[in-house]
């Protein structure tokens, strides 16, 4: 958010983007820093050789730091212009080029490092946010942060620009310069005033409608279905485009204010330098060469200083915007205290898997908790049914078991062969979550190596395999956005497909099963069963058949 526009705030601010740039990218950053600061010394270098030059075109002849143009200098002063005129340019691609590649190149690595925490956090963590909120982080705020160093790099040129070529001014014309620098003072001072609060308003605005825009679109996407059927899709269209429509006129004010001040300097320059003409042609004086080679390297100053001007004072107060979203990015990278550790290799006794002791669980915000001293133990070839009524605590049980959460109070042992990180564990949700990719993908799921043999055996495992063989592209057909191309019953068949192809130790069903009719529901339970004799299988089920056929033990919750 916008609080001040101060030249100190925007000096510490300037400090904090320069040091907080990550330690392996100090070396790219100076590079950019030194070409942005090369292009005002060459800016002012070209203002000399165009004094030279209208001094030469003239027929006069000058000696500028102890070298002297004679009056027949003229081509010399040409050549001299061209070619520092070439290096500007050259100076100039470069600059943009290599500062252009450093924010793009910072962007990957905020996202990078951020997506990297994300699914690295505890489930706990996690869960705290919404998808929509860590989608902006991952794709706006990571950009945002990124171009606050395209800010820097602007400020620290337009200010070195300025500072130069109004020095170098200050020698010719110390009285037009001191008075320029003045009105420039209070010209910023009153811009500045005028436009914090606007801006201040303006930034608020944007942030708070951004954020919602983002959730009314992931509500809007997500629940497309029940949007329809409940006739609201419309309504909650409206709803998002509203936002986007507040949101569109912040960006508006946003990037509008800025250039407010730059059309006022810009129409006093151009003012300043008509009467310097104008004084020019109406009054005789002896030294008219002086005069006009100094009124064209004026007005090249001014062709300089103008946009440097308008640059400095729009990245002056984009600065703060970049800032706070730095930042909010800083503090994300911070705030994951909570992250998925390698847990110790606690390996129960024998041919235990897991050992649950007197486990205590409860989620922030409710007061009672969910799992009580709760005790149970897992070895390879248990069934474990969990029952219980809804709300039970029969989920929260398996998220335990899967790793993704730790209890409050107990402990929990693991067997080293089911560290989640060594794949021991597969577990399925009620709602499979697939790849919009092919069905191969979903089932090797990211593994480099696949075996096709394999995978159309777990496909039979889970009577699949017919379905397959009638599909026209078979194992490459696609399923769509999360599986919207199959049935409830293909998408948590093919869940189960793929956690059998990882070949787990321990396989957590949450009602994996639950969109399966009868019959089929217990040929997979019997698949399950015998394909995985030397491993354990948990799973939930609201069917008591499911119990007394496939478990081996049942745990009422
Ligand atoms: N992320 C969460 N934050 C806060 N409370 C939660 C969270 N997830 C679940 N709960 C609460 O914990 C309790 C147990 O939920 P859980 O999903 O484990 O029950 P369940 O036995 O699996 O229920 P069902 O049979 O209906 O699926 C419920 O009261 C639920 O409201």
């Amino acid at each position: 958010m916008l609080k001040n526009l101060n030249p100190k705030a925007q000096i510490k601010r300037l400090r904090y983007i320069y040091h907080a740039a990550p330690a392996p990218l100090k070396g790219k950053l100076k590079v950019c820093l030194y070409l942005a600061c090369s292009l005002p010394i060459v800016d002012l270098i070209i203002v000399f050789v165009t004094y030279v030059l209208m001094m030469a075109l003239q027929k006069q002849s000058l000696t500028v730091l102890g070298l002297t143009f004679g009056a027949n200098s003229l081509f010399i002063a040409i050549m001299l212009f061209i070619g520092v005129t070439l290096v500007r340019q050259l100076l100039e691609f470069l600059s943009v080029r290599e500062s252009r590649r450093f924010t793009q190149f910072l962007y990957r690595q905020y996202s990078a490092k951020l997506l990297k925490n994300y699914m690295s956090m505890s489930w706990r963590s996690f869960s705290k946010e919404t998808k929509a909120v860590r989608m902006k982080h991952l794709v706006a705020t990571s950009l945002d942060s990124a171009y606050s160093y395209q800010v820097f790099f602007n400020f620290i040129s337009s200010a070195l620009n300025l500072l130069l070529l109004a020095g170098s001014m200050f020698l010719v014309a110390p009285k037009i310069v001191l008075g320029g620098l003045v009105l420039l003072a209070l010209f910023m001072r009153f811009s500045s005033k005028a436009l914090k609060s606007k801006i201040n308003q303006a930034t608020d605005a944007h942030n708070v409608h951004e954020q919602r825009y983002y959730n009314h679109l992931n509500e809007s996407l997500n629940m497309f279905r029940e949007m329809r059927i409940f006739g609201v899709s419309e309504k909650m269209g409206d709803r998002a485009l509203g936002e986007l429509e507040q949101l569109s006129e912040a960006k508006v004010r946003l990037s509008i204010l800025p250039y407010t001040p730059r059309i006022v300097m810009e129409s006093v320059f151009t003012v300043a330098i008509g009467i310097g003409i104008l004084y020019v042609i109406f009054v005789d004086r002896t030294d008219t060469p002086q005069l006009i080679a100094s009124l064209a390297s004026f007005m090249l100053l001014a062709r300089r200083m103008i946009p440097s001007m308008s640059m400095l004072l729009s990245s002056y107060s984009e600065l703060e915007g970049t800032y706070s979203q730095l930042q909010v990015l800083h503090r994300e990278f911070s705030d994951m205290p909570e992250q998925e550790e390698d847990r110790a290799q606690t390996n129960p006794p024998g041919h235990e898997l897991l050992v649950l002791s007197h486990v205590s669980f409860s989620y922030e915000g409710r007061g009672k908790e969910t799992i009580e001293n709760f005790s149970m133990n897992v070895s390879a070839g248990d069934r474990i049914s969990i029952t219980g009524e809804s709300g039970k605590g029969k989920s929260t049980l398996m998220m335990i078991l899967a790793g993704f959460m730790e209890p409050h109070k107990g402990e929990v042992k693991r067997s080293a062969l089911i560290q989640p990180k060594l794949h021991g564990i597969a577990y399925v949700p009620q709602e499979t979550a697939l790849l919009s990719g092919t069905i191969l993908e979903n089932i090797v799921f990211g593994n480099e190596t696949v075996d096709e043999e394999k995978v159309m055996r777990v496909l039979s495992l889970v009577k699949l395999e017919e379905l397959i063989g009638k599909l026209p592209e078979g194992l490459q057909t696609v399923v769509g956005d999360n599986g919207m191309f199959l049935s409830g019953g293909q998408r948590q068949r093919l869940g189960i497909a793929r956690a059998l192809y990882h070949e787990p130790q321990l396989l957590l069903l949450d009602e994996a099963t639950s969109a399966l009719d009868e019959e089929t529901e217990r040929q997979v339970m019997a698949s399950i069963s015998t394909c995985m004799k030397n491993s354990a299988v948990v799973f939930i089920s609201h069917r008591k058949e499911n119990s007394k056929t496939h478990a081996t033990k049942v745990v009422e919750l």
